[in-house]
């Protein structure tokens, strides 16, 4: 195995050791199928007496190179057998990381109201660190379980409106009579610390966030395993008044049309808010092994 690793090495490289014969060349032919081995059993003891050339030295050089014969695998000192098997490559074995390491993520998690964003969200945020949820701004009166800072930052409509005028907002959108918007500054603070960034927003926030960031977001839309399940967590969260339940489920339906526009769905199912957390983050350790990374810019 070693003898084939190292003809084969040798014959991508540019290293020509003197016993690399053209006989040795000319039975290293390359097919369509692969590469043919020469009779390694020919070669063998001309192989075992061969001495390779140090990484700094050249063949023709007038100083003669120290030689390094390769010992037997089975019985050989580690670090012995690195060096010969560096001075035979004519490089060392770097220990740097084969792969760059990943670009922080935008994710964009959006679903009709009440499937449960808030509840992935706040879950994901328990099991996985480097995380950074952005609080949005909303001109929406505090429901009494939120905290300002944490949930969102509650502000005022006037104050809302300067921060759009100051383009201070990535996006921002009157959502059933209340203004939300996304901090810019948050993203970016964050982003320079190496953390993803994951952002709730509603499905027509999603649309704009997909026309301002393109593919360099991930979007993920959240469905419940049936309308009936959704409009039971509606009911379930007392949260509605007749009015904004029927506005949030005919809205619902609509909603669902547009998942075409995303790029991972996931059921958060009844009683299963685990597997949907989990395969939110499944999503997120598959974009992380990208080979052609994501490279959001806000
Ligand atoms: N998998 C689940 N199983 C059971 N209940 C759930 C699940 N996911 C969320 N819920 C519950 O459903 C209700 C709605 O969830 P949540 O508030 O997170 O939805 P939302 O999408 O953020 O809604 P909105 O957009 O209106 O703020 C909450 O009471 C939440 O605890």
């Amino acid at each position: 195995m070693l003898f084939r690793r190292i003809f084969t090495s040798l014959t991508h490289s540019n290293i020509q050791p003197p016993f690399f014969s053209s006989e040795i060349s000319s039975r290293l032919a390359f097919t369509n199928a692969g590469v043919r081995l020469p009779d390694l059993n020919q070669f063998r003891l001309r192989f075992q007496r061969a001495q390779f050339l140090s990484s700094n030295c050249r063949m023709g050089d007038a100083r003669r190179p120290p030689t390094v014969p390769i010992p037997p695998v089975a019985t050989a000192d580690k670090a012995e057998l690195f060096r010969a098997l560096e001075a035979a490559l004519g490089s060392s074995f770097k220990a740097d990381p084969l792969s760059q390491p990943a670009n922080p993520l935008i994710i964009v998690i959006s679903g009709p109201s009440g499937v449960g964003k808030d509840a992935v969200i706040k879950r994901l945020r328990e099991v996985r660190e480097g995380i950074h949820f952005v609080v949005t701004a909303t001109s929406r009166a505090k429901r009494p379980v939120e905290v300002d800072g944490k949930d969102y930052y509650f502000v005022a409509k006037e104050e809302f409106l300067s921060m759009v005028e100051r383009n201070e907002l990535l996006e921002y959108a009157l959502v059933y009579g209340d203004y939300k918007g996304i901090p810019k500054q948050q993203i970016r603070e964050f982003m320079s610390k190496g953390f993803d960034i994951v952002l709730r927003v509603d499905i027509q926030g999603a649309a704009t966030l997909r026309s301002i960031l393109g593919n360099s977001a991930v979007f993920i839309f959240l469905v419940a395993e049936s309308e009936l399940a959704l409009v039971q967590r509606l009911v379930d969260r007392k949260t509605e008044t007749t009015e904004t339940l029927l506005v949030r489920i005919a809205t619902a339906r609509e909603e669902v049309k547009h998942l075409q526009d995303f790029d991972y769905v996931v059921v958060n199912a009844e009683g299963k808010l685990e597997s949907a957390v989990k395969l939110v983050e499944s999503i997120i350790d598959a974009e992380k092994a990208r080979v052609r990374q994501r490279s959001p810019v806000i």
